[in-house]
């Protein structure tokens, strides 16, 4: 039967075009675009500006295509598909550089310029008279990948420095090897220069220190490598990844930070550890195609929406190819472009990141889960100003809640077919019953009887979210039933540390409190032991069977349901809401 035209349509791939020269090494150019258009899934066009006669060791010779050939391969591509984003990498001469600026200005496209000037191996590819004819491509340019060399290239860098540096004698030799702050200055100074509407300075020429990075701490938002979090989120994130400790760790690793600039300002830095390695050719042709694929494949906003998780796929996609590249030619191999992180919907365990599922989870939507951890209910209750009524209604609602969570891990055990399952259900089934006598008393301490307990009427947020979590339960497999259950699990031990962490910096207290015995039980040994197992149960599951991208939307869907319905259940307290 032939595939219907809308499943046609809806299989088309992003188009990307690359403008760019030819490597006959194949590591660097039209070639590196090509092959890391096609890792990411899209469909790669291509028009040549020239012809380089290279290998890993230099550029032997270059061969340039008359800008009028270059032009009427732009219209042959164009006029048929327009592209979603254009790279455009070697221009080769100032007249290609004009005439690609010409056409450029008619189109609707989202335009990407790597402005490669000289080789890895020291080759000239753009004259000095090119370098001027650039600002003609700049009104069309929506965002700028320099790296160190070619943004002071392009900014007069040296007069800028002396200007504020007044122990500079102002010679014109500026080291390529900036410091951090001396990079940010460049990186503002490029985007104001260009008017690109993004710049991302590429900082591989310089090597960072973690110090650097920790004295601007606050000041600019950072982004670590092989990390979904950033540092000023970390303290939500952080109890149940060991990822402080690490960081720690790496005090003396060089680093390198690439800097985002967006409008004059800088939106974030973001960090990977320097991988010695020769096989670096084609570098920045890889990460600038691989930042027009994640723009085309993200989704987003409008035209101008960069968000920096575009950029950081990007560049994890670029140093896993560095990282995993094998040996080729004599002098500077090329990358692995076909590495298979693009393709997996979620980064294998590392020790910065050893929950990568329930890092993805929280971070798919942090604020939707900063606003149930650190929900007024339990600020409140952490400070003990938490209405002695709203704390009763809750504690009464939530026994009838963890009646229904016990049923759900029981269900799980009926569920499972493995005895290393059906224990870590049973066993958590087990500590829900345990902890439902603090509930009971409470009640007790309240004058209220079990009986009386028992026969309180389920509030609607209560049946809302035990139905809830049943129903997913029953309809799906054990995976959907381990993450309806998941984030009640987690975000409680999370509430239980964060409000351990906050009597310690003085925001909570426990002496004296009423709500002591319930911050005590959910940061308790027992209570944190039960949360780790049900995450490393999670992450094991998820580990043994990798989820497609749909797969992961459900599970995800699933994960937003919870935590939406768990903050509900906080507001009902809050409100003593029926
Ligand atoms: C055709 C072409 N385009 C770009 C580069 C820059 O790549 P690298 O900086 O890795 O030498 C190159 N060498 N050849």
């Amino acid at each position: 039967m032939a595939p219907s035209k809308l499943s046609l349509e809806s299989r088309k791939k992003h188009h990307i075009l690359t403008i760019a020269g030819s490597d006959s090494s194949g590591g660097a150019g039209i070639q590196a675009d090509l092959k890391t258009i096609e890792a990411f899934g899209c469909y790669g066009s291509s028009v040549l500006t020239g012809l380089t006669a290279q290998n890993t060791q230099g550029v032997q010779a270059v061969h340039e295509v008359p800008a009028e050939f270059v032009v009427q391969q732009l219209k042959s591509v164009i006029s048929d598909d327009i592209p979603t984003c254009i790279k455009i990498g070697m221009l080769t001469n100032a007249s290609i550089i004009k005439s690609i600026a010409k056409e450029l200005k008619n189109l609707n496209t989202i335009n990407i310029l790597d402005p490669v000037m000289i080789s890895t191996s020291g080759h000239t590819l753009l004259p000095e008279d090119a370098i001027e004819a650039l600002k003609e491509l700049y009104p069309s340019i929506n965002h700028f990948t320099p790296n160190i060399p070619e943004a002071i290239k392009l900014t007069n860098y040296s007069k800028l420095k002396s200007k504020f540096n007044s122990t500079s004698n102002g010679s014109n030799n500026v080291n390529n090897n900036l410091n951090l702050e001396e990079m940010i200055l460049l990186a503002k100074e490029t985007n104001l220069k260009t008017g690109a509407f993004t710049v991302l300075l590429k900082g591989g020429h310089s090597s960072i220190k973690r110090q650097e990075l920790l004295n601007l701490k606050g000041k600019y938002k950072i982004i670590w490598e092989q990390s979904d979090e950033d540092s000023d989120d970390i303290e939500v994130l952080s109890l149940f990844s060991k990822y402080i400790e690490i960081q720690q760790q790496q005090h003396q690793d060089n680093l390198v930070v690439d800097i985002l600039v967006n409008k004059g300002e800088i939106q974030c830095l973001f960090v990977n550890k320097k991988i010695e390695s020769k096989n670096t050719h084609g570098t920045g042709c890889t990460l600038s195609t691989a930042i027009a694929c994640t723009y085309a494949t993200e989704s987003r906003e409008g035209p101008d929406d960069w968000n920096f998780r575009m950029f950081k796929r990007a560049i994890a996609y670029t140093q896993s190819a560095i990282a995993s590249a094998t040996p080729f030619g004599q002098g500077h191999g090329p990358l692995n472009h076909s590495h298979l992180s693009v393709k997996r919907t979620l980064p294998p365990p590392t020790k910065h990141n050893p929950h990568p599922f329930l890092s993805h989870l929280i971070q798919s939507n942090l604020p939707l889960w900063k606003s149930y951890v650190q929900h007024p209910f339990v600020v409140q209750l952490g400070k003990g100003t938490l209405p002695r009524e709203c704390f009763e209604h809750y504690i009464k609602q939530d026994y009838h809640y963890l009646k229904h969570y016990a049923r759900a891990h029981a269900l799980g055990a009926y569920k499972a077919d493995s005895f290393e399952d059906i224990s870590a259900f049973t066993d958590i089934a087990s500590h829900v019953a345990r902890e439902s006598q603090m509930h009971v008393a409470y009640c007790e301490s309240f004058g209220i009887t079990l009986e009386e307990l028992e026969k309180t009427p389920e509030s609607a947020p209560c049946a809302a979210y035990a139905r809830y979590v049943i129903d997913v339960g029953t309809q799906g497999d054990l995976l959907d039933l381990y993450m309806s259950v998941a984030s009640c699990l987690v975000g409680y031990g999370e509430v239980g540390l964060w409000l351990k962490k906050q009597v310690d910096k003085g925001e909570a207290v426990l002496e004296g409190n009423l709500y002591k015995r319930w911050m005590e039980d959910y940061s308790g040994k027992d209570f944190l032991n039960a949360v780790e197992r049900g995450i490393e149960n999670l992450e094991r599951r998820v580990a043994e069977n990798p989820p497609s991208e749909t797969r992961l939307t459900q599970l995800t869907h699933i994960w937003h349901e919870c935590v939406r319905l768990e903050s509900a259940f906080w507001e009902m307290g809050l409100k003593l809401q029926k």
